[in-house]
């Protein structure tokens, strides 16, 4: 995404969620200085699975499950990328994704095994998530780093990139815009209130209406993804 876009977005997030641009910068630099010595992979590795493909693309609402029956029945060779704790919804079908989108807030024993058995993770760097970036960034394999903040590029943050996108969910898509997927087919992807287990690994029952600041975010990533629907074909799985 062309950052002088993504600013536009970006400045209206930081307003209306109150977010402070400083720690998101603050962030960024520790995953940069991390990112050195981890166990990070080429952003090329990203290119080679989504350039001119279909891919699959998984966010954790109520219809992950249902959805993800669906593609294991088309039994179509097409990269998976996933948001976050959707990663359980997999392997608890036997699947690993090819990339995990994290901001590190869902099921930490799920994305650390899928990432064992290959998962590429992207974590983000944001305001909010610092001691999250130190304290597990270090142990997992095959990390990109990514970042909200739209002038990285003239902090020299080299091990960092800016796709566009906010939620993690609408971050997956905006990566596979960027490398130029041919076609986004998304699943688990229902905005709304309700959020999972998937989402929220600490509540009790499988779905719940989210809170007030998870029901702004999810409004903004329908907005994110919508923005996306006029630049690349994009299907909702039913
Ligand atoms: N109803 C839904 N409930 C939860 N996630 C949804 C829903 N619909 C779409 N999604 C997408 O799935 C992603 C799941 O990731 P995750 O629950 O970790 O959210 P997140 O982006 O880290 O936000 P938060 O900071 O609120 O946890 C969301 O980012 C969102 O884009
Ligand atoms: N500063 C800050 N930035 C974010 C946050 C958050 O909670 N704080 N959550 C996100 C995932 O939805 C994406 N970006
Ligand atoms: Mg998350």
């Amino acid at each position: 995404m062309d950052m002088k876009e993504w600013e536009k977005f970006y400045n209206k997030i930081i307003e209306d969620f109150g977010f402070d641009k400083n720690k998101d910068i603050k962030s960024a630099i520790i995953l940069n200085n991390i990112l050195e010595n981890a166990d990070k992979i080429p952003i090329k590795n990203l290119k080679n699975i989504i350039e001119g493909k279909e891919v699959f693309i998984f966010g954790a609402g109520p219809s992950l499950k249902k959805h993800i029956k669906i593609i294991k029945n088309l039994n179509k060779d097409i990269p998976i990328i996933v948001a976050d704790g959707a990663s359980k919804a997999f392997l608890e079908e036997g699947i690993i994704p090819d990339i995990i989108v994290s901001d590190l807030d869902g099921d930490l024993n799920a994305i650390f095994e899928c990432n064992k058995r290959g998962s590429i993770i992207v974590v983000h760097a944001h305001g909010d998530n610092i001691d999250k970036i130190k304290k597990y960034v270090p142990k997992l394999k095959n990390v990109v780093g990514s970042c909200q903040i739209p002038n990285y590029m003239e902090l020299n943050l080299k091990n960092l990139v800016n796709f566009g996108g906010f939620t993690d969910g609408d971050r997956c898509c905006f990566l596979a815009y960027h490398f130029k997927a041919k076609k986004l087919i998304l699943g688990g992807m229902d905005f709304g209130i309700y959020i999972t287990k998937y989402s929220r690994p600490n509540i009790k029952s499988e779905i719940e209406i989210g809170d007030e600041i998870k029901i702004k975010k999810l409004k903004y990533a329908e907005k994110l993804i919508n923005y996306l629907k006029n630049r690349i074909d994009i299907e909702f799985l039913k």
